[in-house]
């Protein structure tokens, strides 16, 4: 059932915060997914996420069949590109790279990804994303080849996320970068969810629990956790 999307409207209305961990399938060892699964099912996020600025192994479709035996969070696709997507997903975060000026990150993957798409279910939900400059340089920046936006230029930041809804995005995704040295600063996060209607994801670079609140008393609707929860399946406990 394609309900993914209207499940977060309806949670943004509500103000249930969300949570997204990030499974990077590069990172991860088919053989301690029970582990991985038993924690995040101990954990209060209500999403996975599943992608990787560059997956070089096969394991996707594998990955999510063993999630779906243990766990029943929605799993929604992140990708780096459209090698990534897989039909035992939910969703797909259908990105397009708005911060940047790559035209293979705002529009031919996304051509790329028609053909595959149209032989899955996936709900697709079109997703702003941008990547804000913060500390030293990310995945993201350096496989796209652009420039992240600069954070102290915030109203051209404001601007941005507002195209990205004007063009019919159904989220917008604020993004520091996969490890980021800091993650985004309230002050953006509050400025551009006050001043759009969709949903906002935050992530990068959000380290410990505080971090997670901080964004969502700031407006974040959903919270994605990458990094942290790699380094420490513990994380949440
Ligand atoms: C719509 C389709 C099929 C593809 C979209 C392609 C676009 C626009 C992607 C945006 C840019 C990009 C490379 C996003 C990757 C997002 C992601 C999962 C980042 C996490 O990166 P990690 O691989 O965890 O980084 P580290 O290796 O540094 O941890
Ligand atoms: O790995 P972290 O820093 O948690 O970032 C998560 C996500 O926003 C990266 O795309
Ligand atoms: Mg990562």
């Amino acid at each position: 059932m394609k309900n993914i999307y209207n499940h977060i409207l309806k949670s943004k209305i509500e103000n249930e915060k969300l949570l997204a961990i990030l499974l990077d399938p590069d990172k991860i060892d088919l053989k301690n997914v029970t582990v991985l699964i038993e924690k995040i099912n101990q954990s209060p996020a209500t999403h996975i996420f599943i992608g990787g600025s560059l997956v070089r192994n096969n394991i996707i479709d594998d990955l999510i069949l063993k999630i779906k035996l243990n766990c029943d969070l929605p799993i929604v696709l992140f990708p780096g590109n459209p090698s990534q997507i897989s039909d035992q997903a939910d969703a797909i975060l259908f990105l397009s790279l708005i911060s940047g000026r790559n035209p293979d990150f705002l529009i031919e993957h996304q051509v790329q990804a028609v053909p595959i798409l149209k032989q899955t279910n996936l709900e697709v939900i079109s997703t702003g994303y941008i990547l804000i400059k913060s500390g030293t340089q990310t995945a993201v920046e350096r496989v796209s080849k652009t420039k992240p936006l600069d954070r102290n230029n915030t109203e051209y930041i404001l601007q941005t996320a507002q195209a990205g809804e004007l063009l019919g995005n159904k989220l917008i995704y604020l993004e520091a970068g996969s490890g980021a040295d800091y993650p985004i600063p309230k002050e953006m996060i509050k400025l551009v969810s006050q001043n759009i209607e969709i949903p906002l994801i935050v992530g990068g670079g959000i380290v410990d629990l505080q971090g997670i609140q901080k964004a969502y008393d700031s407006g974040a609707d959903l919270v994605v956790i990458g990094t942290a929860f790699e380094n420490d399946i513990n994380f949440f406990n």
